[in-house]
């Protein structure tokens, strides 16, 4: 019989906590080899979020965001450490993960429902279902009309709408969302803030969603991660408690402005004046 090694007792440890949290990341780091020497662009991350969550990550630019995102989206590997979600282990991309990012990413070549059945019709999933699915998310999304419609034919908002509703549509165990709302205007942006919180109460998603808009993540989230650089690593979990039911004129309660001030002073507190961070 193989004998069991201090790693395979780690592994099974995680794997128990692993079930009380969707997602848990484990001492994560990540290193780049530059020339002969090595960059350190994330270390000793640990994080945890339960089933539920919408939890936001904000951080200086370069501390990492976009590296966690794809690691947990199994794109990218920890040089060390691990990530487990739902229990397992993550050492690939899976369908269990929907993916949305700042970049409108719909198949061009596609009409509205066709993005959106697209994971649908790869899991062979049955027509009659796939339509009631596509109805439901089109419904939810407003665009119910424009089913038809190429990507072309549609606004930045209305196509991220589109890329929600794909990513939602494939009941994934967790959404990951990279600065998703990074190209619209402030109009569009709330409008979409508020469909999101909407979407994820309904359908109670667990969402991990990275911005720089401390605002947005202020009105999205359960909890915020608040990140700080070289090398990237998780200075402060914040809390957010200002109610489930939220609507946009939340952003002018006391609460509200107080917690952005918190982060916003969290953020700039060690944002010195290295140019290379601008
Ligand atoms: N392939 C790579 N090779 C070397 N360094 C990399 C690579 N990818 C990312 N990095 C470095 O890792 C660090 C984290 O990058 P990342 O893009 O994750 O940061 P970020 O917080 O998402 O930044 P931003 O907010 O500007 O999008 C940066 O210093 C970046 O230069």
């Amino acid at each position: 019989m193989m004998q069991k090694t201090a790693a395979d007792d780690m592994e099974a440890a995680f794997a128990v906590n692993a079930a009380a949290n969707k997602i848990i990341l484990h001492n994560v780091g990540k290193s780049y080899k530059i020339g002969k020497g090595n960059f350190t662009a994330i270390a000793n991350v640990n994080i945890t979020i339960q089933d539920n969550d919408f939890a936001c990550i904000v951080g200086p630019s370069g501390c990492g965001k976009s590296t966690l995102l794809h690691m947990l989206a199994g794109l990218d590997f920890p040089t060390q450490g691990a990530i487990w979600i739902n229990n397992k282990k993550v050492t690939s991309p899976g369908a269990d993960r929907g993916m949305v990012f700042q970049t409108y990413t719909l198949f061009p070549w596609m009409t509205v429902e066709d993005n959106i059945q697209f994971g649908l019709k790869l899991k062979k999933m049955p027509i009659k279902q796939i339509e009631e699915i596509t109805d439901k998310y089109l419904e939810d999304i407003k665009l119910t009309k424009f089913r038809k419609s190429y990507p072309k034919e549609l606004s930045g908002g209305m196509k991220q709408r589109v890329a929600i509703a794909r990513a939602l549509a494939n009941q994934p165990e967790v959404i990951l969302m990279d600065e998703p709302f990074g190209a619209l205007d402030q109009y569009t942006k709330n409008r979409m803030q508020l469909l999101l919180r909407e979407l994820w109460q309904k359908e109670q998603s667990t969402i991990v969603f990275v911005t720089h808009d401390i605002d947005e993540a202020v009105f999205l989230a359960t909890k915020i991660f608040v990140m700080d650089a070289h090398p990237g690593k998780v200075k402060e979990v914040v809390n957010i408690g200002i109610g489930e039911n939220r609507t946009l004129e939340v952003k002018d309660t006391f609460e509200f402005i107080q917690l952005r001030k918190y982060i916003n002073e969290l953020l700039y507190d060690h944002q010195d004046d290295d140019e290379e961070n601008i």
